[in-house]
């Protein structure tokens, strides 16, 4: 078919450009039907041009709005993992920081303030099975000034793990301050917490403790005990105890007073 209308163009052509046919009576009219139809073809393939120009240019805008597209979703995931390995190590970070708010840092012994936490829990649950043991290391003062605050230190630590290890899963023991400590039992029976202080001042009054040269170091605590009595808060019961560690003190040290 399409060589049938190349044909039929051949031969319009000869006809138009063959001098004897300019007399013809068609001749005008085919001719401006010709220059017309050749018009039509120049706009024809103008239209294709423009419209195969066009699609070049969208495929370019699509390529380059994809890569565009791609970069941005790589930047997207890297920014993802940043904030994933930040809130990772933020999570961790508040962790450590809230652990370290409740450990003493000398002896890693539970502190004051975590122990009032945990006395709290305890009163609400079950107040009436409580018992507090106020526990002070005896003449503490002249151990330091015998041998040094560094020394010291290396003692208070070890009363304190004898303290954590004598006392075992029968309470639960915190530094309370400078050279105190202070015990919880709950739902011990009154006579196993009382053989389980005087057990505790034996063990301390037969220890040595390392003075850095030949001299070993001895101590010993004073305790007071108060258990739970009928309309106590939590600072009556820590009151009690510490005027038993106060009678302790005074009637000889080295030995458990209960309330
Ligand atoms: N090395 C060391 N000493 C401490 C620490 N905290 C408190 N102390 C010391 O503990 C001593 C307590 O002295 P005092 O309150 O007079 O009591 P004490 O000498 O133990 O005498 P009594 O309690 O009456 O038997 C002081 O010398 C404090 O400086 C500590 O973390 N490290």
């Amino acid at each position: 078919m399409k060589s049938d209308i190349k044909a039929l163009e051949q031969r319009v052509l000869s006809a138009l450009s063959d001098n004897q046919n300019l007399e013809h009576p068609l001749y005008d009219v085919l001719n401006e039907l010709w220059q017309y139809n050749q018009s039509q073809w120049a706009r024809i393939e103008q239209m294709i041009r423009v419209s195969d120009s066009y699609q070049d240019m969208i495929i370019q805008r699509e390529k380059t709005l994809g890569e565009r597209f791609d970069k941005h979703l790589r930047q997207l995931e890297k920014i993802t993992r940043i904030s994933d390995r930040y809130q990772t190590a933020l999570r961790e970070a508040n962790l450590e920081l809230e652990q370290a708010s409740y450990m003493d840092a000398l002896t890693g012994l539970p502190n004051r303030r975590k122990m009032l936490r945990r006395l709290k829990t305890e009163y609400e649950m079950r107040p009436e099975s409580l018992c507090l043991a106020m526990i002070d290391i005896d003449h503490f003062k002249q151990i330091n000034d015998e041998f040094g605050h560094l020394i010291g230190d290396d003692v208070l630590v070890s009363v304190g793990n004898l303290i954590e290890h004598t006392v075992g899963e029968l309470g639960h023991i915190a530094r309370w301050g400078g050279e105190e400590f202070l015990v919880i039992f709950s739902q011990v029976e009154e006579q196993e917490v009382e053989r389980c202080l005087e057990q505790l001042t034996r063990v301390i009054r037969d220890a040595r403790f390392d003075s850095g040269d030949d001299v070993r170091i001895r101590t010993s605590i004073s305790v007071g005990k108060s258990h739970y009595q009928q309309g106590d808060t939590i600072d009556s019961l820590i009151t009690r105890a510490d005027n038993a560690l106060y009678r302790a003190k005074n009637t000889g040290r080295d030995r458990v007073v209960f309330d």
